[in-house]
């Protein structure tokens, strides 16, 4: 399987309030067509991993390499581009744009990637929308959505541009156990279906027993994987 991402001998300071050493030697490879989950309790530093795996924190000692490049050695013009045609992000709290549709949520990442016609880029979210089981939906606010549905929107939305890996962190977090669990059978059918790269923060044992592998925080260090 090819290797998406490696982290090597990746190490993360924290100085304020004081000087804190929160992820200690971290090696690490994700392949492609695996869905992983980051587990460990609070305080163990699945987030700030997370973080630095996905790019969104590039202030730490060692490497993260996406596709063989070395994360680090990016413009930030072209680290925006990578994180918007190659990463997909989906959080606890949705972020999506209020008094938006669904469809123009989920079309946003793509029009700013610009590789599409506003036509097609439509018809490629409403598969994605559809995917996700809420395409009578796409033309409602998102506010008036439920919680389970906004979620499935930012799903569909870290499709739109047909990222290499999709990484969320505690995504079924904000949801009741039904939405939890239908939300979480998504992403494990994107998993299974179509061969999408997943890794995931997740507290919920129910779910990390499902994934692939797990990989398993104490201390900011790896101590287990499966
Ligand atoms: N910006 C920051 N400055 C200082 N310390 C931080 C910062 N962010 C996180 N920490 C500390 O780093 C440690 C790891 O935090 P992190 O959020 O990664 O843990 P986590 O395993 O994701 O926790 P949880 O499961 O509670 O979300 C914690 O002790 C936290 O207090």
């Amino acid at each position: 399987m090819k290797k998406v991402l490696e982290a090597k001998e990746l190490n993360k300071y924290f100085y304020e309030p004081v000087e804190f050493h929160v992820l200690k030697d971290i090696n690490l490879s994700i392949y492609s067509g695996e869905f992983a989950s980051i587990v460990g309790p609070s305080g163990s530093g699945k987030s700030t991993l997370l973080y630095a795996l996905s790019s969104l924190d590039r202030e730490y000692k060692g490497q993260v390499l996406f596709d063989e490049i070395e994360l680090k050695t990016l413009t930030n013009q072209k680290l925006a581009h990578l994180r918007n045609k190659s990463i997909g992000f989906i959080f606890q709290f949705h972020f999506l744009l209020a008094d938006f549709t669904a469809l123009d949520n989920v079309m946003l990442p793509g029009l700013k990637l610009g590789e599409l016609t506003h036509e097609e880029l439509e018809e490629k979210a409403m598969q994605k929308l559809d995917i996700l089981g809420i395409a009578d939906q796409a033309t409602k606010n998102v506010n008036r959505l439920s919680g389970g549905q906004q979620q499935r929107v930012s799903i569909a939305r870290a499709l739109i541009n047909e990222p290499r890996i999709i990484f969320c962190d505690e995504p079924t977090g904000n949801l009741d156990s039904k939405n939890a669990m239908n939300v979480f059978e998504m992403l494990k059918n994107l998993t299974r279906e179509f061969d999408q790269t997943i890794l995931m923060v997740t507290h919920d044992d129910s779910f990390s027993s499902e994934t692939d592998r797990q990989i398993q925080l104490l201390d900011g260090k790896i101590i287990d994987r499966q």
